[in-house]
């Protein structure tokens, strides 16, 4: 178990005159937010970064708003005691159903994937399909979005519930994914799009499948890329960005983290170190009864 330092700085080890060198946040509830990770290593070599998957409670893609509200605010007012200089809410379903209310709820900026990703579709296409859980697919986030930058957009969403436990599962290459990717795929094929957008941050793991399911000529748009060119955007603007050399990414979950490791390692390229966090005091094998 993880606790918060009450030292100057803490237990990362920036100093608190230094708010520079302060990692970023970024949250998922398992392994898609690493694609997200990923595009930070690229785009923000610099900067030092804690990650937090809620491994315990995922998947949200079938909860509630009130759900993932306690969920969010559990992980930002952990990332708060960590003193992140930014968060980047590296889960769909959680922008979709929580950024607009807890924006206001913490001294600092938090960014979410789904408007940096409906600009950048709008930019490549006309037709445009988004693949997502089935909470934000209800939550229409992605076509209003859209709409509210073109509204001469055509925009579908499919919710894709099977998804997120494939991956989490390292089920990629099974036959029956491709399976279950071609009936999720089938109905924006027939209204021909010509854009497919990631409405999920997992999905880009599946990227060889879908991308040999879909038409030469669809496009394909993952926020994830963009959510950290608005990221490196923000933190110029505040002044924030890293010019000293990165911390190693500290990892977290709430689950167990000898799985994350596991699967994290196929993803990064490296096997992770993985801490585990409970929220309030309450033991995760707990959590995971209360939830099961
Ligand atoms: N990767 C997250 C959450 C998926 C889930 O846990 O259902 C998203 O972008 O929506």
């Amino acid at each position: 178990m993880y606790s918060s330092s009450s030292i100057e700085g803490n237990l990362y080890g920036f100093s608190a005159q230094e708010p520079q060198r302060a990692p970023i946040g970024v949250f998922d509830s398992g392994v898609g937010g690493l694609t997200v990770l990923r595009q930070i290593y690229r785009q923000l070599p610099n900067e030092s970064v804690i990650y937090f998957g809620d491994t315990a409670r995922l998947p949200y893609g079938i909860r509630s708003q009130a759900e993932i509200l306690t969920f969010v605010r559990d992980i930002l007012d952990w990332m708060q005691q960590q003193h992140v200089k930014m968060v980047v809410m590296a889960c769909n379903t959680s922008s979709a159903l929580a950024l607009d209310i807890v924006r206001e709820e913490y001294d600092f900026p938090i960014l979410g994937v789904i408007l940096p990703g409906a600009k950048a579709a709008v930019q490549q296409g006309k037709r445009i399909g988004v693949i997502s859980t089935p909470a934000t697919a209800k939550s229409n986030a992605y076509r209003q979005a859209i709409w509210e930058i073109d509204p001469n957009v055509e925009v579908w969403q499919v919710g894709c519930p099977e998804f997120v436990p494939l991956i989490e599962q390292n089920r990629i290459q099974d036959p029956y994914t491709t399976e279950v990717a071609r009936a999720y795929l089938e109905p924006l094929i027939q209204q021909d799009i010509d854009t497919l957008v990631y409405g999920c941050t997992h999905y880009p793991l599946l990227a060889p499948v879908l991308r040999s399911l879909l038409p030469p000529q669809v496009k394909i748009i993952d926020p994830a890329v963009h959510v950290v060119t608005a990221c490196t955007q923000e933190l110029d603007l505040l002044g924030l960005s890293n010019t000293h050399p990165p911390l190693p990414t500290r990892f977290a979950v709430s689950g167990c983290p000898q799985q994350f490791s596991q699967s994290g390692v196929h993803w990064l390229g490296y096997t992770p170190l993985v801490e585990a966090v409970d929220f309030a005091g309450v033991p995760v094998s707990q959590l995971q009864q209360d939830l099961a």
